[in-house]
């Protein structure tokens, strides 16, 4: 049956990761014969996104794409649209260029939002702004722990900012996931994740002239579909963070919510993440000149000053719903 698990779980992704490595099972902790030798089949296993009954499908009205030919787009700071739009929203926060580092792909900084390079786009496959998009590259495993249920494990060293997963499952609105959590309480379930990043409060704030919480339009809902991190674990002090990611989006309150080591992550390590939104900003000064390096910059960015936020909260991510 673990095989057959890992079969299907490779066959429902083949189409949008096809160079993914298997996950694994491992149940190292059931030593009785009628123990569950599988994690739960109760859920459709999918990387993508499936619309709740009021979330309209996505509009492209307002998405643009680069005129970049090749791979580079890094390199093409002035003329690339996607560039720009990056650097809009977080050279304010330390960050120059695409949050991504040219050579290998990793992500600079945690909690800040990350545009990639769309279908739009006249940029190639290959471009180094395409990370989430290309799929999850990493080996895990899916293991039962002896007390948390089942978790997410590494099956290599994770470098830092290395992209580990989408957070999919059903995108509902403000009213079904209300009527949801109502429903999973009763159940003692805990799969729902608002998605309520503080830059998209602070716009709000900022429209409105108003220092109250915008409320929260869009759920992620990982119970019934979802994929391997809805087996991702609770820690205070975890090794991986969401982050929010656009590609063929242009409606700021939903992006993808994804999964990216925060630090080294050794092989059978367990990854883990804090429900209640990272805490840490990490604005990694000493990255700031190797990405200087990396683009051939002379310049700029530096020193800025991060922004005030509308409510204080810039660290925290997206709340977890605990019962
Ligand atoms: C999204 S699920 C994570 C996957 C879960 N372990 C499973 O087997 O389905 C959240 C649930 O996992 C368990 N959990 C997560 N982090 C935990 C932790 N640090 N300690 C104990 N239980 C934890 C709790 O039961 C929680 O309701």
């Amino acid at each position: 049956m673990k095989l057959v698990y890992s079969a299907m779980m490779q066959e429902n992704t083949s189409l949008d990761e096809p160079l993914a490595p298997p996950i694994i099972i491992i149940n190292q902790d059931d030593l009785d014969a009628t123990a569950t030798t599988t994690p739960p089949w109760e859920f459709y296993y999918t990387n993508e996104m499936l619309l709740g009954r009021s979330v309209p499908p996505p509009s492209r009205i307002n998405l643009t794409g680069c005129d970049c030919l090749g791979g580079q787009c890094h390199l093409n700071k002035s003329q690339c649209t996607c560039y720009l739009k990056q650097e809009s929203f977080t050279a304010g926060y330390g960050v120059t260029g695409f949050m991504y580092h040219a050579p290998n792909q990793t992500l600079k900084s945690n909690g800040l939002p990350v545009f990639e390079c769309n279908s739009l786009c006249a940029c190639s496959e290959q471009c180094t702004n395409r990370v989430v998009s290309r799929g999850r590259k990493i080996p895990l495993s899916l293991q039962k722990t002896p007390r948390k249920g089942w978790g997410v494990f590494a099956r290599c060293l994770i470098p830092k900012g290395t992209f580990i997963g989408i957070y999919s499952g059903e995108l509902l609105g403000h009213e079904e996931s209300e009527e949801r959590a109502l429903k999973y309480d009763e159940f003692g379930r805990t799969y729902l994740f608002d998605i309520d990043w503080w830059y998209i409060n602070q716009q709000y704030s900022r429209n409105n002239n108003s220092r109250s919480r915008k409320p929260c339009k869009y759920t992620v809902d990982a119970y019934h579909a979802g994929n391997f991190t809805r087996f991702l674990n609770h820690s205070c002090d975890p090794n991986s963070a969401l982050t929010p990611v656009y590609i063929d989006m242009d409606d700021i309150e939903r992006p993808l919510l994804t999964v990216f080591s925060k630090r080294p992550i050794q092989a059978g390590e367990e990854i883990t993440f804090s429900y209640s939104g990272d805490p840490d900003f990490d604005d990694d000064e000493d990255e700031e000149e190797e990405d200087k390096e990396e683009e051939g910059e002379g310049g700029g960015g530096e020193g800025k000053e991060k922004e005030e936020g509308g409510d204080g909260d810039k660290g925290q991510g997206t709340i977890w719903r605990l019962e």
